[in-house]
């Protein structure tokens, strides 16, 4: 019989995952697994839990939480020899990771995707010794997705980023950098920089339009030094992919992006925070397999 984790935020998003848990159950004993679960407890429990999973040899571990909760159990399994089948059921405030899979918001909807048993190998970061399967960046901006609070993000979802974006505007710095990207350089003062494995970024869906998952190659996004009302200007321009031919910015793939700084620099990886800058961000090509839709990577599907 085959074996699934479900290891699971009770705190994430508006807490539905809790109350929908009896039915995922069934459905996965349905669908003839053996299923157990585990509910976190604090920062870090998820990755303590993926790597019990690993060493209890389950088939198949699912992650049921915001894109911290399957960053987390990634961190668990990345550096296992033997890395179980990784389901997503994304019941956080952002949800960017799920998004870029295709894999519906509806509990039972992502259930069904990973019951299809359909599974395909994506690339993840690795940087400093931690990993990341969405994005990696620093800048000033990039510590928005942890200075709001958990108990803001229940209650306004979405739009407790916006409202925390707006308020730190006006004291955003450029931080001098110096980036390597396979072999080209670039020195000066930036406003972030983003190492990016899917096109899903901080609810924009067209920030970095040409990333793929599984080609082992991230999208380098740098936004140069600006003053507001241009950041302002090239944000807005972002929301539909029109800023990739500013001159402030540079666009590119890379498989390997080092980033110096002698300023003080947060990381930021999928969303929370990875320490400080420096670092070196390295693709690991198609290193965990997801499940995902079946037509996740036709040409015609776009979700
Ligand atoms: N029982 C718990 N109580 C408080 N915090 C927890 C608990 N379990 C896990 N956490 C922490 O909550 C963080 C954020 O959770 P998660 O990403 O799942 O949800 P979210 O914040 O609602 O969504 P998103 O990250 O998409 O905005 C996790 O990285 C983890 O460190």
């Amino acid at each position: 019989m085959k074996r699934a984790r479900i290891i699971y935020n009770p705190t994430s998003g508006r807490e539905a995952f809790k109350r929908a848990l009896p039915d995922v159950l069934q459905r996965f004993e349905q669908a003839g697994y053996e299923t157990s679960t585990h509910s976190t407890t604090c920062a870090g429990d998820a990755t303590e839990a993926a790597k019990i999973s690993v060493e209890r040899r389950f088939d198949v571990v699912v992650a049921a939480g915001g894109d911290g909760t399957i960053n987390e159990v990634i961190n668990g399994l990345a550096e296992q020899e033997h890395r179980p089948r990784l389901g997503i059921i994304p019941v956080g405030t952002t949800n960017d990771f799920a998004r870029a899979l295709c894999v519906p918001r509806n509990i039972h909807k992502a259930v069904d995707v990973i019951l299809e048993d359909y599974s395909t190998p994506l690339d993840i970061g690795r940087v400093n010794e931690q990993y990341f399967m969405n994005i990696a960046g620093g800048g000033k901006l990039t510590e928005l997705s942890y200075e709001v609070p958990s108990k803001l993000k229940t209650m306004l979802g979405q739009l407790a980023y916006y409202l925390k974006g707006m308020e730190m505007l006006p004291s955003l710095r450029p931080t001098k950098v110096n980036i390597e990207y396979d072999g080209k350089q670039f020195e000066g003062d930036i406003m972030l920089f983003l190492v990016s494995n899917t096109n899903s970024v901080g609810g924009f869906e067209k920030l970095a339009p040409a990333a793929e998952m599984n080609d082992g190659l991230f999208d380098l996004l740098i936004i140069k030094k600006m003053n507001i009302a241009e950041f302002i200007r090239i944000s807005m321009l972002a929301v539909n992919g029109n800023h990739l031919n500013d001159p402030n910015i540079i666009y590119t793939k890379a498989s390997r992006v080092k980033v110096h700084t002698d300023e003080k620099m947060q990381l930021n990886l999928d969303g929370e925070f990875g320490g400080l800058l420096p670092g070196e961000f390295v693709n690991l090509y198609q290193h965990l397999e997801f499940f995902v839709p079946e037509d996740k990577f036709s040409p015609e599907k776009d979700c």
